[in-house]
């Protein structure tokens, strides 16, 4: 955290602060978490900050990124949430549910 000055942001600090009690609970299920702000407020780099924990606990893998659009899947490293969640690219085609199912 302090690496990356988010003891410096105390937004940025909370939202990290959460993520790490989380993952180190080992809960498992699914935490569901919002972090908003306008452009060049730090979402990316609580993004980067929480990649760096993953990465750090040595669970990465369990980490899949995703943005709306490519070019904020880009500034994060990630994919689309078209491609991650397999949608179809052509309008009326299905998605491939079993495919999806084993991915995920
Ligand atoms: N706590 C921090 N300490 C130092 N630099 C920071 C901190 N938070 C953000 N920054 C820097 O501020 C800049 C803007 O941050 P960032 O790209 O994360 O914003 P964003 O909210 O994701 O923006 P956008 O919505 O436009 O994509 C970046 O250069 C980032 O490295």
């Amino acid at each position: 955290m302090d690496e990356n000055g988010l003891r410096n942001n105390t937004e940025q600090a909370a939202a990290i602060q959460v993520v790490y009690d989380h993952v180190v609970s080992g809960a498992g299920r699914q935490l569901l978490m919002y972090i908003g702000g306008c452009g060049g407020t730090g979402k990316s780099h609580v993004i980067r900050s929480i990649v760096q924990l993953f990465t750090e606990c040595g669970i990465r893998d369990t980490l899949l990124l995703s943005a709306p659009t490519g070019a904020a899947a880009i500034v994060i490293n990630g994919y689309t949430i078209h491609a991650l969640t397999l949608l179809p690219q052509t309008k009326g085609r299905k998605a491939n549910a079993a495919l999806l199912e084993s991915v995920w």
